[in-house]
């Protein structure tokens, strides 16, 4: 059984068929990485998978259920969590604030439970901070824990963007152009972080990512798309110099 499983997935806008029949499955534990030209339906997989979108046809399977159709919220229930291109945390709130919400929206206990503070509740408050301290002490976060996240450097934010996502303990973790607005060093840092989320915290990695220094670091699988539709598949060596990809990124 796959871990999880793309099934000839489609979505149509208008006319423009931004994803069209693509398939692939990812190993449990891999970083499994979807590479294209701008437009070429990266963010919009990363929409279907995360539940924003509703695919017009094709099937996705995480863990052998098909999750094609749940509701976003369900999804991130069921281990599956996501970071954003254009990072989304709340400025003004510390960064330790930022994962504890991360962590309250996930798991949430009743209204009443929390009114009466009953132990159940306080219990689940420990195990929140614990939690979330351990993301902070695995991603080196400790100096900034209690800044604003408007007043911390932006390779930080993107850091700690990556801490909320691990925050809620998920099995795959899916990772918008983790490097996007980066320098090379910070690059270099993502590509080691990415590599200890794998080896030591076990998290299968489902990306989208246009540096091919880092692509080729972390990757165990690549997919190439254009327009919509599968150009190649392979490790990150075989995918580069696919005759296809080249012709799609040199634009021939
Ligand atoms: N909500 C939408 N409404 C209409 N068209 C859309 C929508 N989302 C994406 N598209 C179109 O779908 C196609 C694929 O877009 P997508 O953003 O997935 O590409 P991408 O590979 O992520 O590109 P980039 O590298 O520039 O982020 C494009 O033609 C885009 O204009």
């Amino acid at each position: 059984m796959s871990f999880f499983k793309v099934d000839q997935l489609s979505i149509n806008f208008g006319g423009i068929k931004a994803v069209d029949g693509v398939s692939f499955d990812v190993d449990k534990g891999s970083v499994f990485t979807i590479i294209g030209p701008n437009g070429a339906g990266k963010t919009t997989i990363f929409n279907l998978v995360s539940r924003i979108y509703e695919p017009s046809g094709g099937r996705l399977v995480f863990e052998g259920n098909d999750i094609t159709h749940v509701p976003p919220h369900r999804v991130a229930k069921l281990g599956i969590a996501r970071t954003f291109q254009n990072i989304e945390l709340f400025e003004h709130a510390s960064l330790l604030q930022n994962l504890l919400l991360a962590r309250h929206a996930h798991k949430q206990s009743s209204f009443f439970s929390e009114l009466l503070f009953l132990p159940s509740v306080r219990r689940m408050e420990v195990e929140h901070r614990e939690a979330v301290e351990k993301v902070i002490d695995f991603l080196d976060l400790q100096q900034y824990r209690e800044s604003l996240i408007v007043n911390l450097p932006y390779g930080v934010r993107k850091v700690t963007e990556l801490a909320r996502a691990l925050c809620t303990n998920p099995k795959l973790l899916l990772l918008d152009e983790p490097s996007s607005g980066l320098n090379v060093e910070e690059t270099e840092d993502m590509a080691f972080w990415i590599q200890d989320i794998k080896n030591l915290l076990g998290i299968t990695v489902l990306m989208v990512e246009h540096d091919m220094k880092l692509v080729s670091a972390v990757s165990d699988r690549v997919l190439a798309l254009n327009y919509g539709r599968p150009l190649a598949q392979g490790s990150p060596q075989e995918v580069q110099s696919h005759p296809e990809v080249v012709r799609a990124y040199l634009g021939g």
